[in-house]
């Protein structure tokens, strides 16, 4: 395994300035570099630190509209180096709460205040940039579903750990080792809808992702839910190997088996915000049966403190759980604070910043690539796309060909121009939408982290999720066109129709972005897209009776990317075909553009086309930033 002191070595040859980016804004996350050298973390430096981590007093009130709920009661405790915490409790005890003010996840706000002292070493954290010593592994599985394991530490080492890319391989595959996960590091993670990696696979992976900066300090909110016993007895053996190795490991777990349950070495019970046992897991059912709760001979201890410490209504518990509770509080608070753990040698921490190893370009070139392989293993981006598209195009063409060039099928051609143009708008803003909300939890994850710049982020997605689109796009165009035909077969109209439509599925992608930084789900994703869309296509030009609406609803039209893609298709179409009516064979009055109201040329079209493009992607944008700013409080 490549060591962060041999990162070091790398780097300290190159000989680089380490800039400190904390104070930095979002849009400036650049690291300077010196010549062609390196960013370094000198991390190495602190290769044998051992982290003890204590925390005094820990309350945390939250004022619901002046209704104030105390969540943690003046909790005190620490987890010792070398040693695996693991943090227990019935639902809602406060268990998540607890270890996410102890990662500096949660921070004091309007409505919510911490109360009490949490220090490092002796360090209150506070003092020292936390994040350069700990990681921490969230419940969700934080992943891009299309890339590999393989692949997702590679980024990740490359966009967080500076050195050669060599030094990264050997991290990875020593990582990939150490987490028993070379037999499927190259298969493809997958999702709930997509199969791939097992459950114990992917959690392990995300476990890899934050041990790729060899963290001192691990907390991990309950890395075995969802896991069967055997699998996640795997994981714990795991997490015991990293505190074997020095770390400071503390989990919130679950449900854990007898045996997993005999492999803790300090254990935390939680009931109702209240620390009710600290100490050894093993000395644990002494402890209780001291105070008569005495765990049946054959009973896995875990359940019975889980049975012990439930309270069914927590608003209003009843008068045996109430009295329970505060039996165990008070037996808790005369016991005397064990003191087994030797903190005289520990060295205080420094105050380190976590630095960003990339600048700009290099992070825009590695996101672009993790987006581009994402991406291009989207079955929605790929072959639902094409499948959509197809399916679409052979239905127009069964039901409409060979229309005659006269005016009188006008109407049915304006409408088929309208159709494709709905049918790119929904597909490319429902497919952006779709893909945000699964996405942005990684996003948002490393925004925390200052890994890189929203911008980097942005841009890259942007352009990455592109390619994808334009080829079924070009395969529907080609399908529809030349069958119907539009514009009596002439090829460079057919490149205007095209590039109107590229334009318009930039644009709908940019409102799919908007919709999909709005929320949290691809569900309510699916939901909201259609809301959107119909207003924008009720103004689109092609219905005269919104000229009855009210006026103070005419503004859609101009923000609507479709009112300007069909004026710009129609224009296309009808300008110089030269239409006769049946009546008048010889009379070139008959003007479906006229009869449309649309009076725009293409030109103008496109540029309205443009400016929304740049609009919503620019409002896109800041929604995005905006997340990222408030994940990082
Ligand atoms: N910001 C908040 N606003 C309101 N209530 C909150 C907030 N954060 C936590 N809570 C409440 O505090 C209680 C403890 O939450 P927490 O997630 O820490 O419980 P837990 O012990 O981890 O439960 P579980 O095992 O079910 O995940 C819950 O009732 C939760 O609803």
């Amino acid at each position: 395994m490549i060591t962060p002191k041999e990162f070091s070595k790398h780097s300290n040859k190159e000989g680089i300035e380490i800039v400190d980016l904390k104070e930095q804004e979002d849009s400036s996350l650049i690291v300077e570099y010196q010549g062609n050298g390196l960013a370094t973390t000198d991390k190495g430096q602190d290769d044998r630190i051992k982290v003890q981590l204590c925390w005094d007093a820990i309350s945390y009130v939250i004022d619901n509209k002046g209704e104030e709920t105390q969540i943690l009661k003046g909790i005190s405790g620490k987890a010792n180096p070398g040693e695996l915490l693991v943090l227990m409790g019935s639902s809602g005890a406060g268990k998540t709460t607890l270890l996410n003010i102890l990662a500096g996840r949660v921070k004091s706000t309007g409505n919510a205040k911490i109360i009490g002292q949490i220090t490092a070493n002796g360090t209150s954290i506070k003092d020292i940039d936390f994040g350069y010593y700990s990681a921490y592994v969230t419940q969700e599985d934080i992943l891009l579903p299309n890339l590999t394991p393989r692949e997702s530490l590679m980024f990740s080492s490359r966009l967080r750990m500076p050195g050669h890319y060599n030094a990264h391989v050997d991290r990875v595959n020593s990582i990939l080792q150490e987490l028993r996960l070379v037999k499927c590091a190259d298969n493809v993670i997958g999702s709930i809808t997509k199969k791939g990696l097992s459950g114990g696979e992917r959690k392990r992976v995300c476990i890899g992702m934050e041990l790729i900066t060899d963290p001192i300090v691990l907390l991990l909110d309950e890395p075995t839910s969802g896991l069967d016993s055997f699998t996640a007895e795997v994981v714990i053996d795991l997490l015991i190997e990293q505190a074997r190795k020095g770390r400071t490991v503390m989990s919130t777990i679950h449900q854990p088996s007898s045996s997993i349950f005999d492999k803790f070495d300090r254990l935390i019970l939680l009931a109702e915000g209240h620390l009710v046992y600290q100490g050894s897991a093993k000395d644990s059912p002494q402890y209780f049966a001291k105070f008569g709760f005495k765990c049946p001979r054959l009973m896995n201890p875990a359940d019975y403190y889980m049975r012990l410490l439930h309270v069914v209504d927590r608003k209003h518990p009843t008068e045996e759980e109430h009295d329970k509770i505060e039996i165990l509080v008070s037996a808790y608070n005369q016991v005397e604070p064990e003191d087994d753990f030797d903190s005289s040698k520990l060295e205080p921490l420094k105050h380190k910043h976590l630095i960003v190893p990339t600048n700009f370009v290099e992070q825009f070139l590695l996101l672009f690539r993790r987006a581009w392989i994402n991406a291009r293993r989207d079955p929605l981006a790929g072959r639902l796309l094409f499948t959509e598209y197809i399916m679409v195009a052979v239905l127009v063409d069964l039901i409409c060909n060979n229309l005659a060039k006269n005016y009188d099928s006008a109407s049915t051609r304006t409408q088929l121009l309208f159709l494709s143009m709905a049918t790119v708008a929904f597909f490319s803003c429902q497919n952006a939408a779709m893909q945000f909300p699964s996405e942005t939890p990684l996003f948002l994850k490393e925004s925390k982290q200052r890994i890189y710049s929203t911008a980097s982020y942005y841009l890259s997605k942007s352009l990455a999720d592109l390619p994808m689109q334009f080829l079924p796009l070009l395969v529907y165009c080609l399908m529809i066109y030349w069958v119907i035909p539009f514009n009596d077969y002439d090829a460079s109209k057919f490149f205007i129709f095209y590039f109107v439509l590229v334009l318009l599925q930039i644009s709908a992608i940019g409102l799919g972005y908007i919709l999909g930084c709005m929320v949290k789900t691809e569900t309510v994703a699916l939901a909201i897209v259609p809301i959107f869309m119909q207003p924008m296509m009720l103004y689109s030009g092609l219905f005269p009776s919104v000229n009855h609406y009210p006026e103070g609803f005419f503004w859609i039209q101009y923000i609507s990317c479709m009112r300007w893609a069909v004026e710009a298709l129609c224009a296309n179409e009808y300008n110089d075909l030269g239409m006769h009516c049946q009546h008048c064979t010889d009379c070139y009055k008959c003007d479906p553009l006229r009869d449309l109201d649309f009076t725009n040329s293409i030109g103008v079209c496109v540029l309205y086309l443009c400016i929304l493009l740049v609009g919503y992607r620019v409002i896109a944008y800041l929604l995005l930033w905006k997340r990222a700013v408030n994940a990082r409080r």
